[in-house]
């Protein structure tokens, strides 16, 4: 089996590759890269006009197995995956139960094998059913397949709690992702704390609750010198103590969302329940601070925190409707309408944030294009204008605030292991 992916322009951001060229797979692994390969015998894939990217990672994502079915399971949310352009995906661990031993973290990765088009990691609950009081079994989970540890979801409450998790994920090399707001702060609130909540009469989560939880969990990390992903940042001033943490050479690393850098909290107004998420959209000052974050290198990466609930469950009133919503399908045409046609980042920068970036972090294999690595790569139409219909989506849960937005930019072919999955947005397995 040889194929030759032909004529595109390959951005490969961990060799800071940027060519125009061919791509020569054979057997399910990538042979060669090169400005003009003779592909002899081999069938060809027509690249030109498109970007040729290692397959797209998102190391946030909600996949709702087990026991979350109605809102999402592996089969439709790794199928929402290839749609949006993505090959590997890290799931999160809040689901019923919680993914908190190694028999539930095997049970994900065997599902993911039969169920799934594209790569699955899974992470593990810090704590015991993300209870925040006793740590769950980590070393058992990371032996199971586990690439990290996280109560996404809640905040961990205990510092002492959090530091015993940071020195134990650590003895294995893993990191721990959290899920930064401190929950005194947010109780009960359903959106952004601001002038717009103000006037909405809205409660709220102010933003210096990302920021204390931000700046403890910071510290801890530095103190343990354990390894500490934070999860969507949206505060400015998170963005500003990762910045400064980093350069005392604390281990720490942190994603945005495509929501959190595009849009404010005015999409609030109106009450539409697919612009509710935690942390919440906040207002254009923080989305400007988390721009300049991904732009200097304090953002390590853009994940989607694909958060999918049931219609019936999103079609309540605002502030009983669950937050979240899907992500996966909207991620790479938000980011190119918003951050690269606007001029405000380059292909490279988005692509390294979209691939070696978020693969770095979980560790293992994904995010280069290289000679014997597996032909996980994902073709990109950066010009191609589409129209967001949720109608159409893959996802089982499909509120969306990008609902009939016009965007442009868009992932046009997958391929895992070489083989072709999804084709100008269609998923052939
Ligand atoms: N982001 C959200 O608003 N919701 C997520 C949880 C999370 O990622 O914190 C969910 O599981 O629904
Ligand atoms: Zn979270």
């Amino acid at each position: 089996m040889k194929l030759l992916i032909k004529g595109g322009r390959i951005i490969n951001p961990a060799l800071n590759m940027d060519i125009a060229g061919d791509i020569l797979i054979t057997d399910g692994c990538i042979a060669e890269i090169g400005q003009k390969i003779d592909g002899a015998g081999a069938e060809i894939f027509d690249a030109t006009g498109y970007i040729v990217a290692p397959g797209l990672v998102d190391m946030h994502v909600h996949l709702r197995e087990p026991g979350l079915e109605a809102k999402e399971d592996i089969y439709s949310g790794t199928r929402a995956a290839a749609a949006g352009g993505f090959t590997t995906i890290a799931c999160m661990p809040n689901t019923k139960p919680v993914v908190d031993s190694s028999i539930a973290v095997s049970g994900i990765i065997q599902r993911a094998q039969n169920e799934g088009v594209v790569r699955v990691r899974a992470i593990g609950a810090l704590s015991k059913g993300q209870e925040g009081k006793e740590l769950a079994e980590i070393g058992d989970m990371v032996a199971a397949g586990a690439v990290a540890l996280s109560d996404d979801g809640h905040y961990v409450s205990s510092a002492r709690l959090f530091q015993a998790g940071l020195l134990y994920a650590n003895m294995f090399d893993k990191v721990v992702i959290s899920h930064a707001e401190e929950e005194s702060l947010v109780e009960d609130g359903h959106m952004h704390e601001g002038a717009i909540s103000a006037m909405l009469g809205m409660r709220s989560r102010p933003a210096v609750a990302e920021d204390i939880a931000v700046m403890r969990d910071v510290m801890l990390a530095e103190y343990t010198g354990a390894r500490l992903h934070i999860a969507h940042v949206s505060s400015a001033n998170a963005v500003e103590f990762i910045r400064q943490a980093k350069k005392r050479g604390v281990k720490v690393t942190a994603e945005a969302t495509p929501h959190h850098l595009t849009l404010t909290d005015e999409a609030v107004i109106g009450f539409d329940t697919a612009t509710k998420v935690n942390p919440p959209l906040r207002s254009a000052d923080h989305v400007q601070a988390l721009i300049q974050g991904l732009n200097d290198g304090t953002i390590d990466a853009i994940a989607t925190d694909h958060a999918p609930h049931a219609a019936e469950e999103k079609d309540m009133e605002y502030i009983y409707a669950p937050s979240g919503f899907a992500g996966l399908e909207t991620s790479v045409g938000v980011i190119l309408t918003s951050l690269y046609h606007t001029g405000q980042c380059t292909l490279p920068q988005i692509l390294e944030k979209m691939t070696i970036g978020p693969a770095r972090i979980l560790g293992g294999e994904a995010g280069v294009l290289q000679p014997g690595a597996a032909a996980d790569i994902t073709l990109i139409d950066p010009d191609r204008e589409w129209v967001v219909d949720e109608t159409t989506f893959y996802t089982k849960g499909k509120k969306t605030p990008f609902s009939g937005q016009k965007l442009k930019g868009k992932a046009v072919a997958v391929f895992v292991a070489g083989e072709l999955i999804m084709k100008n947005g269609e998923v052939l397995k």
